[in-house]
């Protein structure tokens, strides 16, 4: 068996906390009160439940101040997983139990005794042993040491399961002290039965049993005599009581007869009464009858038929009925005519009426157009006038260009030209005066000069002068200067009269312009009119032949009215002939009807006559039979009045009383003889039973005298069985005496060398002696502490070891869990303590848990985990110690 993880939850100082555990040895290790013991508890706790606990009680278990806890385990046992979950809850100040659940390879098990049997079942072994075999706890040094040997032999016996065969050995021992008290039993039995036997035996009971016998004989004989004798008595009572009854039903039947005879002759009388009325009425129907027949015959003459028969008539019937039915439809069907062509005639008059309003209204719309055309073509003869004066008129402008110096067109230009040689003249002209004033001017002042006798030119005295001459010369050039302006100036009028000219001829151009753009937008009015003009007359002829159509058509509707109304004038006409005829049928009908009612009244008469005959006839032969009846019951009434006289009746009466006397009498000595037969009877039964009860006395006799054999012989059984069970269950424990004490003195050695002992004793009985080197026993209780934590660990590892070898089938092997081993030890143990965990390992052992905070012991771990409380949580924490870490505390 291998844990593989634990999970707890509010488990004492634990909150929440989960640990995965492998093979090999696992050291748990942390300060003191961080939680190591606990996590060992829990495991213990997740398998036994309450039975881990010991005194403590399940509120222990759960974190103080919390209301629930949870311990969780998960395990392989033989290749198989399995997983433990329990839940405890307080209520009040006491913890139960809320759920506990074993899941398993073959189902789950719940509730808490189904699961600790299941696993006491896989483990082979209860919470005690698994204390006193794997789980070494802290402080339980001398648990083993000090138990007395029964304790131990108890303990070991139950390990290796030897208990059983010890509660065989007792449940024997139970049967054989059981046979041997039901034996002596059953010897009572048997002398208290012999007894009995005997008694019963000396009664003679056969000789009372047939002195009995024959005197109900003789009892039983007369019974019978007695009996037939009464028989014959109850026959003449008999016969005589049915003669008396005879004679009474008789005059019953008399009477019976009186009365019958009376009421056949008053019934006969009622249905003569009823013959009687039955013929009145009957001819009362004749005369009936008659009277419709010649109603009949004056009907016959009105019908073309020949004799009044149902068939003829009902067949004349239907031929004038579908006659009237047909001439019906036709009516129908004239009127419809008449009322759907009185209707187009309507429709056809209102159509015409329409379309004459429409031609009147095309002929007036016509004349209408005929005004405007005429308005129209007046409009087109003013403008055609307009345009001519217009033409005429820009042909007299075009006229001024006839001698002009330009061609039309060029006027514009022309007076342009003029203008600038004018202005060019001018300014010559103002030039050539500016000169003539500057030659005067200097002429004025030569002559001053002159005059002062100076040069006229330079100022100075004319002597010499140089300049002498030159007034002359300026004389000559004002001449000229004047002669030139003189031209100049006629040029200038000349030029002023071309001008004006010019501006004449622009003038001219632009009036020219005019009067061509009026004449073009009053010929282009002119065309419209002439379009719309034509567009009119279109029009109006076209109104014109729409007013003839209209014309038309509303005369042809009118002659199509007066046809269909002449049509109306037959249809009318043709209804009369139709309602006469239709009155005629109706009247022939009535007759026919009539005279077909006459024959069915006729018929019903003549059955209601025959049925009135019929009846007549039956009632008449029910009288003759009645009338037969009774004179049939006249002649019976006759006959049984002669049946009976009054000596017959007499006879009768005095041997019923004889009778009945004498049946009292015998009746009263029957019933005393059967009582004296019921007695005999009883005393008979009683000796009987007796004589039975002796019989089966001998039966009982003889079975418990076969039942005591067979006792017998089974106490012995059971004491062989005992002493068998009890052999074996030593010869087995002497085997485990033998093997455990090898085992132990190995494991001793292993962990203890040490020259002071030489070998430990275990004797049949377990009990422990440890001898020293120079052969002196000492007892288990006389070793040091150190010595007995050593012999303690041995010890247990030794009986872990013969439970490993010595149970059949898979040894359970539980984890081996030491918690604190090396409390008591000096180190040199402590490397002994390390070898005998190894030589553990070795042997096989799966997992090895140890609660130690020793270095050497940390070192040879395979797997570490730390132990931690949260100062401030004050909950406790799981931590697996790295690879490394073990790796390196192995190493140093
Ligand atoms: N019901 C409980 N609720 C909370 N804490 C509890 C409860 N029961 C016990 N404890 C605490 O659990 C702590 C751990 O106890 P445990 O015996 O597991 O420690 P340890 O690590 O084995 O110490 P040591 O090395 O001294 O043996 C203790 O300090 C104790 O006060
Ligand atoms: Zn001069």
């Amino acid at each position: 068996m291998r844990v593989d993880r634990v999970r707890l939850r509010n488990f004492k100082c634990y909150g929440e906390a989960e640990l995965g555990l492998e093979r090999g040895v696992t050291i748990v290790h942390g300060v003191n009160g961080s939680g190591k013991s606990t996590l060992l508890e829990a495991v213990f706790f997740a398998l036994y439940g309450s039975k881990a606990l010991g005194d403590r009680t399940l509120d222990d278990v759960i974190t103080t101040g919390e209301e629930e806890c949870e311990v969780e385990l998960e395990f392989t046992h033989d290749g198989r997983s399995y997983r433990v979950e329990r839940r405890l809850k307080l209520r009040g100040d006491r913890a139960t139990t809320t759920k506990c659940l074993l899941e398993g390879p073959s189902g789950a098990i719940e509730g808490a005794r189904d699961v600790r049997h299941e696993v006491t079942e896989l483990l082979r072994m209860d919470a005690e042993a698994f204390v006193n075999c794997a789980y070494v706890r802290q402080g339980e040094v001398n648990k083993l040491i000090h138990a007395s040997p029964g304790e131990r032999q108890d303990m070991i016996d139950d390990l290796l399961q030897l208990g059983a065969l010890e509660e065989y050995r007792e449940r024997a021992s139970d049967a054989r002290l059981g046979v041997k008290s039901v034996l002596d039993g059953q010897r009572e039995v048997l002398e208290d039965l012999r007894r009995q036997v005997k008694r019963k035996e000396d009664q003679e009971l056969h000789d009372r049993l047939n002195a009995l016998e024959s005197s109900h004989a003789d009892v039983v004989d007369d019974i019978e005599r007695f009996e037939s004798q009464r028989e014959n008595a109850r026959e003449t009572l008999e016969t005589a009581e049915s003669v008396l009854e005879r004679h009474e039903e008789t005059r019953e039947e008399i009477a019976d007869l009186e009365e019958g005879i009376e009421e056949l002759r008053s019934k006969i009388a009622e249905t003569e009464r009823k013959r009687e009325n039955a013929g009145e009425t009957l001819r009362e129907r004749r005369s009936e009858r008659e009277e419709l027949e010649d109603e009949r015959d004056g009907l016959l003459g009105e019908t073309e038929l020949e004799t009044i028969d149902a068939d003829a008539v009902e067949s004349r019937i239907e031929e004038l009925e579908a006659r009237d039915e047909e001439l019906r439809d036709d009516l129908e069907d004239v009127r419809v005519s008449i009322t759907e062509r009185n209707g187009e005639v309507e429709r056809l008059r209102e159509e015409a009426d329409e379309l004459e309003s429409q031609a009147e209204q095309a002929r007036e719309e016509a004349d209408e157009l005929d005004e405007r055309i005429e308005n129209d073509r007046e409009a087109i003869a003013d403008r055609e006038e307009t345009v001519d004066d217009l033409d005429d008129d820009v042909e007299s402008a075009r006229s001024a260009f006839d001698d002009a110096p330009v061609a039309f067109g060029g006027a514009e230009s022309h007076l342009e030209k003029l203008e600038s040689d004018r202005e060019e003249l001018v300014s010559t002209i103002n030039d050539v005066t500016a000169e003539i004033r500057s030659v005067e001017n200097a002429i004025e002042e030569g002559e001053r000069l002159r005059e002062a006798g100076k040069c006229p030119e330079c100022g100075q005295d004319v002597a010499g002068s140089p300049h002498v001459d030159i007034l002359e010369e300026k004389r000559e050039t004002l001449a000229t200067l004047e002669e030139r302006l003189s031209g100049l100036e006629d040029d200038r009028e000349e030029l002023d009269e071309r001008i004006e000219r010019a501006e004449s001829l622009v003038e001219a151009e632009r009036r020219v312009d005019r009067l061509e753009e009026n004449r073009e937008n009053v010929a282009q009015l002119l065309e419209e009119k002439r379009e719309s003009l034509e567009d009119r007359r279109e029009q109006r002829n076209r109104l014109r032949e729409e007013g003839d159509e209209h014309e038309r058509e509303a005369e042809t509707k009118r002659e199509r009215a007066s046809d269909l109304e002449s049509e109306v004038a037959d249809a009318r006409t043709e209804l009369g002939e139709i309602n006469a005829e239709r009155g005629e049928i109706k009247e022939r009908l009535e007759t026919l009807r009539r005279a077909s009612e006459i024959e069915a009244e006729r018929a019903e008469l003549d059955r209601e006559i025959e049925t009135l005959r019929q009846r007549r006839a039956d009632w008449e032969t029910m009288n003759d039979e009645r009338r037969e009846q009774l004179s049939a019951d006249r002649e019976h009434k006759r006959e049984l009045e002669s049946e009976f006289d009054d000596d017959r009746v007499e006879t009768a009466r005095t041997k019923q009383s004889n009778a009945e006397q004498y049946l009292e009498k015998v009746d009263e000595k029957l019933a005393s003889l059967e009582a004296d037969r019921d007695e005999l009877q009883g005393k008979i039964g009683g000796v009987e039973e007796k004589i039975e009860e002796l019989e089966r006395l001998r039966d009982r006799l003889e079975t418990v005298e076969e039942k005591l054999e067979r006792l017998d012989s089974l106490y012995d059984e059971a004491e062989t069985l005992q002493t068998t069970y009890g052999e074996l269950r030593a010869e087995l424990r002497q085997r485990n005496v033998e093997t455990l004490e090898r085992l132990l003195n190995e494991t001793f050695d292993l962990v203890y060398q040490n020259d002071s002992y030489a070998a430990i004793d275990l004797d049949g009985e377990y009990r422990l002696t440890v001898y020293q080197k120079d052969g002196e026993p000492l007892e288990p209780e006389q070793l040091s502490g150190g010595e007995r934590a050593l012999f303690n660990l041995s010890l247990r590892c030794a009986i872990y070891r013969l439970l490993a070898e010595g149970v059949e089938g898979t040894a359970p092997m539980p984890p081996l869990i030491l918690d604190e081993p090396t409390v008591f030890l000096d180190s040199g143990h402590v490397t002994q303590l390390v070898s005998l965990v190894e030589s553990m390992r070795d042997l096989g052992v799966e997992q090895i848990v140890v609660v130690s905070h020793d270095e050497e012991l940390i070192g040879a771990a395979d797997s570490l985990v730390r132990v931690e409380k949260d100062a401030t949580s004050n909950r406790s924490r799981l931590e697996r110690g790295r690879q490394t870490e073990a790796a390196l505390l192995r190493s140093d």
